[in-house]
C-alpha cells in the first residue's frame, strides 16, 4: 500500500512553553482524504501530537505512546494552556524515567475522532461546516492508518516500541498486527483483542445516553447556541462509563453509603458516590465533546484485530515483536483473562502480567510504578560498556 504524501507543518504557536520539560506540541495535515475501512473518505484529515526527547537521526530511538478515550497527547509536562491536568503519564516521561527522553524520542499524537487537536466531529469541513454528526464512523485500524501517516511525516520508519492503555491498548495492539515490519516492541496495557459483548453493551449505553440529550441534534450541534450541547448525555455517559473504570470494592471502601457532607439523600440529597461521579461528569463536560465521545466508543466497539483476517488468534500470530500484555486484577471493564488469551496467542509474548491494584481499569494510569516496571523490562537500558583496560 502507497502511503498518501503528508504535509507537516510548523510547530504550534507556541510550540515549547516556558516551563515544559524538553517537548513540543505540533501538528500534521495529511495531504490526501484518509480512506477508511468502511469505504468512505475522510478529507483534510490533521493530527496533532506532542513529542519529548530527540530524535536520532535515522529514527530509530522512536516510541509511540497512544492514549485512552478521553486522554490527550499531553502524556507529560505540567497543566498550562489547552491542559487541565499535568501530562497522564508524566511519571513515567521525561530524564531518568522509565521512557527516558535522553535516549527516546516520544511521540504521543491525539487520535483521529478526538477533540483535542486532530480531526474530529467537533472539526470544520473543507466548506468551513463542523462535521457534527456528518462525521464518518471510524474504527481503530482507521486511527491507526493516520497514526501511520504521521509516523512517516516523522521520518520514522518502525517504532522502537509501541506503547498504550485502553483504548489505546487496542491501536497499539492494531499496529502490531497490521504492521509488525513497523512495531518494534509492544505494550499493551488492559485493552482486549476484540471488545467482548459487554464492553459493547457498555459502550452502547452510554452512546445512547449522548444521543438521548435533546441537545445532541443528531450530532450537529456544533454551531447551536453556547451550553445548549448534549452536556446531560455527555455528563451521564461519563458516569456510567466511570463506574466500570473502578473497583466495587474501591467504591464501597471509599464511599460506603456515606450521604455527601451537607446533604441528605432522604431530602433530594446525594450519597458521596454520587456527588463523585458528578464531579467526574461535569469534569469532562468541561472538556470533551460529546461528538467525539460517540466516534471513540464506536471505534472501540468495533474493535477486533481478528475481522477480516482469519480470526484473532490467526491475526495475533502477525505479531511477532517482543510483547508484553499486562492487565489489572480489579479490572471489571477489561478482565485480565481477556489479555490472558491475547498473551497466550502472540509469538512475542511470555504470558499475561498482571498490575495489581484496588482502582480497577483506572489502575493502568494510576499504578505508575508497576508501569514503570513493565516499561523498563520493554526497553531495558542500555549496558555500560566495559571499562578499557
Ligand atoms: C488516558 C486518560 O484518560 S488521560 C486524561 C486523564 N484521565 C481522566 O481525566 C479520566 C478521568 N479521571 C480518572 O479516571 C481519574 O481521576 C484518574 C485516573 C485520572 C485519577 O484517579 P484518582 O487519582 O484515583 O482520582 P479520583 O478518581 O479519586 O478523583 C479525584 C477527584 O474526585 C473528587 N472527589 C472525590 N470525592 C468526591 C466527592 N465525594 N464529591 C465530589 N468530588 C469528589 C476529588 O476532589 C478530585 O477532584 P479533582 O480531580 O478535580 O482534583
Ligand atoms: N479514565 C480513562 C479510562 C478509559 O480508559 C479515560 O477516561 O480515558
Amino acid at each position: 500500500m502507497t502511503a498518501a504524501p503528508v504535509r507537516p507543518l510548523p510547530p504550534a504557536s507556541g510550540g515549547r512553553r516556558e516551563g515544559d520539560p524538553p517537548g513540543r506540541r505540533s501538528w500534521v495535515e495529511l495531504g490526501e482524504p484518509l480512506g477508511l475501512e468502511s469505504g468512505a473518505t475522510l478529507p483534510g484529515v490533521r493530527l496533532a501530537y506532542e513529542t519529548w526527547g530527540r530524535r536520532a537521526p535515522d529514527g530509530s530511538n522512536a516510541v509511540l505512546v497512544l492514549h485512552a478515550l478521553t486522554g490527550d497527547s499531553h502524556a507529560a509536562g505540567p497543566a498550562g494552556p489547552g491542559h487541565p491536568s499535568a501530562g497522564w503519564w508524566d511519571a513515567l516521561i521525561g530524564p531518568g524515567r522509565a521512557l527516558d527522553t535522553d535516549r527516546w524520542f516520544v511521540v504521543a499524537p491525539n487520535v483521529l475522532g478526538g477533540c483535542q487537536g486532530s480531526t474530529g466531529p467537533s472539526s470544520r469541513r473543507p466548506d468551513g461546516t463542523h462535521w457534527g454528526g456528518a462525521f464518518p464512523y471510524l474504527t481503530i485500524r482507521d486511527q491507526v492508518a493516520a497514526e501511520a501517516q504521521l509516523a512517516e511525516a516523522l521520518g520514522i520508519g518502525r517504532w522502537a516500541a509501541v506503547i498504550g492503555g485502553s483504548m489505546g491498548g487496542m491501536r497499539a495492539l492494531e499496529w502490531a498486527v497490521s504492521r509488525p515490519e513497523r512495531t518494534g516492541s509492544l505494550l499493551v496495557l488492559a485493552a482486549p483483542s476484540a471488545s467482548s459483548a459487554e464492553q459493547i453493551a457498555w459502550g452502547s449505553t452510554q452512546i445512547a445516553a449522548i444521543r438521548s440529550d435533546p441537545g445532541w441534534r443528531g450530532g450537529g450541534y456544533h454551531d447551536a447556541p453556547p451550553g445548549s450541547g448534549p452536556h446531560q448525555g455527555l455528563g451521564l455517559a461519563r458516569r456510567i462509563a466511570h463506574v466500570t473504570y473502578r473497583s466495587e470494592p474501591e467504591l464501597a471502601a471509599r464511599f460506603g453509603r456515606r450521604a455527601q457532607p451537607g446533604e441528605l439523600p432522604s431530602l433530594g440529597g446525594r450519597y458521596q458516590v454520587e456527588s463523585y461521579l458528578d464531579h467526574h461528569a461535569a469534569k469532562l463536560v468541561r472538556r470533551f465533546d460529546a461528538g467525539s465521545y460517540v466516534v471513540l466508543t464506536e471505534a472501540m466497539n468495533a474493535h477486533d484485530v481478528g475481522r477480516g483476517r482469519g480470526g484473532v488468534a490467526r491475526a495475533l500470530r502477525r505479531a511477532d515483536m517482543p510483547a508484553l500484555i499486562a492487565g489489572i486484577d480489579s479490572d471489571r471493564l477489561y478482565p485480565p483473562a481477556q489479555q490472558a488469551e491475547t498473551a497466550a496467542l502472540l509469538p512475542g509474548s511470555d504470558g499475561l502480567r498482571l498490575i495489581e491494584s484496588p482502582y480497577g481499569h483506572d489502575g493502568f494510569l494510576i499504578e505508575t510504578d508497576q508501569v514503570d516496571s513493565l516499561v523498563r523490562e520493554l526497553l531495558p537500558p542500555p549496558v555500560p560498556a566495559p571499562p578499557n583496560r
